[in-house]
């Protein structure tokens, strides 16, 4: 058997003692749970936990999978009181976005539109909110994710740039965020040329002349602005992705040798394009004009500085339409008054709107635009079609191709891994409890029995909820895709994974799955495997999850109702004994399975039971004699 080792998180966090500060679930809503499965996990809760406690969008244009809700809507009673009474989603929108947009996000949820929002008054409202739908005007803060009280399921950044929206938080309060990654681009693109020609020709600074010039003296200046020509010019793109690459294409158009800097582009599409990928100081010391369109994070955080001006070509020409961050913009305002600098056209500030005493907007060779890169009516509508799609996905439980802060899972692996995801969680609900209570889980081992190789075997999702599993229980961590690994770490737990790889079905992702607590004593010893690890191992069947091992001992119990766990001398009678004392306290058995390691010497019984036993049930079965040891495990 040769194992694999696939991927590994861990930390060293240990205060287990402050709560963590997450959104509540519906945990166990009816309407959060997935049909397809058999499953009574949801994906819904899964990627935004219990967002969906909505009706199906009416005509709208979201390309969904069905929802486990509209599934469950179909089979009830159309006068069901519960589900005409289910509150529908709520959006708050607080920046302009297209009608076409909106409407969309009507056909679906309750959408209020508070544009200007202060931050005090946006942390006071949105508390109130499922959803919240931003452009680059609004700062969603960590406050914001504290007032929220864990309402909040998604972020929509209706645009590119989520520098405005804290991650960091966003992940560690499981809100997933998404943007709008593609209906922008062009737009963009077409506001970094106009801004490019329109500076190269002193557009802007000859239009209010003339204007001011003529209303107060009709004077005609044509001497005075004077441009330079494009053709023939070098113009170096830092940042060859969408807007930049279409920026490049535009300006080969005009003529301009293109050169571009951008450590991850791929070499093929700078090809295709004519231009040539350079190093950064290559880019910036050989090029006439230099257009920015790299995203602002602490790695381009004032990436041109002193520095970097002092590199360039004296009279260098700059076009930033990307992030004012990017540039320091004291640096560049000395720059320019050195003549370092000939011109800059910047649609993009540090701050904005920047202070009214701005050196830099102020300065003679500096042309600005209000952040209008995206403001085409096209480009307005498009985004918001393209926002509202992914935040009302988001709503019902898909995780979109746009999310920012969670791994995409596509839907196809999605339905593939469902029934393991139950089962996953299941396995981790039960290794936890079956681990002696007062020490700290540090270390958990999953092994994968599979016969796909690792690099097709996405197993985010079902470590996702092995951690749901193991964590919940013991917390008041409510945990989803988007936070599960921040909350392992956070807990100090480290999750290791290993494929195993196994004679089993190519159809089947996965054969079995095994969870393994290391360093911590169990309340069943009979769990411990030969290196001291509690070790449970389960698979689907039947669509059904089925823990199939115990420590070293093979059964076969569905995974359902609540389990209990038996130690025995392994002798006549005493499946009879047990299954007495739960009959007598009517406690109905629905699945049991015994296994021995050696005969008549020990075996476990697995008993799978529909109500919980009453402490005199359970304390009669630790009175058999027999019975080494027995386990009672909420499933
Ligand atoms: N002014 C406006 O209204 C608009 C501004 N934008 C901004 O334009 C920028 C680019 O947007 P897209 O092209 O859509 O994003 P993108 O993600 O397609 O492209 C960004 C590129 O920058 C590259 N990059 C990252 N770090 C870099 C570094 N240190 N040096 C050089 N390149 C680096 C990335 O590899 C990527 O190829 C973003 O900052 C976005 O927020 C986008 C749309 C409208
Ligand atoms: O998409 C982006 O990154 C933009 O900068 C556009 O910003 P806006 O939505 O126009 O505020």
């Amino acid at each position: 058997m040769a194992a694999t080792s696939i991927s590994s998180a861990t930390n060293k966090l240990t205060d287990r003692s402050r709560p963590l500060p997450l959104h509540t679930t519906a945990a166990g809503s009816s309407a959060a749970r997935l049909s397809f499965a058999n499953s009574s996990i949801s994906i819904q809760k899964l990627a935004i936990s219990a967002a969906s406690r909505n009706p199906a969008p009416r005509g709208s244009a979201v390309s969904a999978l069905k929802t486990a809700r509209e599934s469950e809507q179909a089979s009830k009673p159309r006068n069901s009181d519960s589900a005409e009474k289910s509150p529908k989603p709520t959006v708050l929108v607080s920046e302009k976005l297209g009608e076409a947009g909106l409407d969309l996000l009507r056909s679906y949820g309750d959408v209020e539109c508070l544009y200007d929002l202060s931050p005090e008054d946006l942390c006071a409202r949105i508390g109130e909110f499922d959803a919240l739908i931003v452009r680059s005007g609004t700062k969603v803060t960590r406050q914001v994710f504290e007032a929220a009280k864990g309402k909040l399921k998604v972020v929509g950044r209706a645009g590119v740039g989520i520098d405005n929206v804290d991650l960091q938080a966003a992940t560690e309060f499981g809100c997933l965020v998404v943007n709008a990654p593609t209906a922008n681009t062009i737009a963009a693109a077409e506001h970094g040329i106009a801004l490019l020609a329109g500076m190269a020709r002193n557009v802007a600074q000859a239009d209010a002349s003339m204007k001011a010039v003529i209303l107060f003296t009709g004077q005609w200046q044509r001497t005075k602005y004077v441009g330079v020509s494009l053709v023939g010019k070098t113009l170096a793109i830092m940042g060859f992705g969408k807007v930049g690459s279409e920026v490049a294409r535009r300006a080969k158009g005009l003529g301009m040798h293109v050169i571009a800097h951008d450590p991850y582009a791929p070499a093929d599409r700078a090809r295709a394009l004519g231009v040539e990928l350079v190093s950064f100081d290559q880019a910036i010391s050989t090029a006439d004009f230099v257009s920015l369109h790299m995203p602002l994070t602490p790695t381009t955080n004032k990436i041109f500085n002193d520095a970097t001006f002092a590199k360039m070509k004296k009279g260098v020409r700059i076009i930033n339409v990307a992030r004012g961050g990017v540039i320091d913009e004291d640096a560049l305002v000395r720059a320019l008054d050195e003549g370092i600098v000939a011109q800059a056209a910047l649609d993009v500030f540090t701050k904005e709107p920047p202070s009214k005493d701005s050196k830099l907007v102020q300065h003679e060779n500096v042309t600005v635009t209000p952040h209008l890169g995206a403001s085409t009516k096209e480009a307005q509508e498009g985004v918001a079609v393209e926002i509202a799609e992914a935040v009302v996905g988001a709503l019902r439980g898909e995780l979109s191709a746009t999310a920012v802060n969670a791994p995409m899972v596509p839907p196809e692996v999605m339905s593939e891994l469902a029934p393991y995801v139950t089962l996953a969680e299941k396995l981790g609900r039960l290794a936890v409890q079956l681990a002696a209570g007062g020490s700290g889980i540090q270390s958990v081992k999953v092994v994968y029995g599979s016969s796909r190789d690792s690099d097709s075997l996405d197993t985010r999702l079902i470590r996702a909820m092995i951690v749901k599993g193991i964590i919940e229980p013991i917390s008041d961590a409510h945990i989803n895709l988007v936070n599960a690994d921040f909350i392992a770490k956070q807990k100090g737990l480290r999750i290791s994974e290993e494929k195993v790889a196994v004679d089993s079905s190519p159809d089947s992702p996965i054969d079995s799955i095994q969870v393994q607590i290391s360093n911590v004593g169990s309340k069943f010893e009979s769990a411990l495997l030969e290196n001291g690890n509690i070790s449970i191992e389960g698979r689907v069947k039947d669509g059904m999850p089925h823990l199939t091992r115990v420590g070293a001992f093979s059964v076969d119990v569905s995974l359902e109702g609540n389990l209990f766990l038996c130690c025995q001398v392994d002798q006549p009678g005493m499946i009879g004994t047990v299954g007495n004392i739960l009959g007598e306290s009517n406690v109905n058995v629905s699945f049991m399975s015994v296994s021995r390691t050696v005969k008549r010497v020990k075996a476990i019984m697995a008993i799978g039971v529909d109500e919980a036993p009453d402490k005199e049930t359970l304390k009669k079965i630790g009175e058999v004699p027999a019975i080494e040891e027995f386990v009672f495990l909420d499933l």
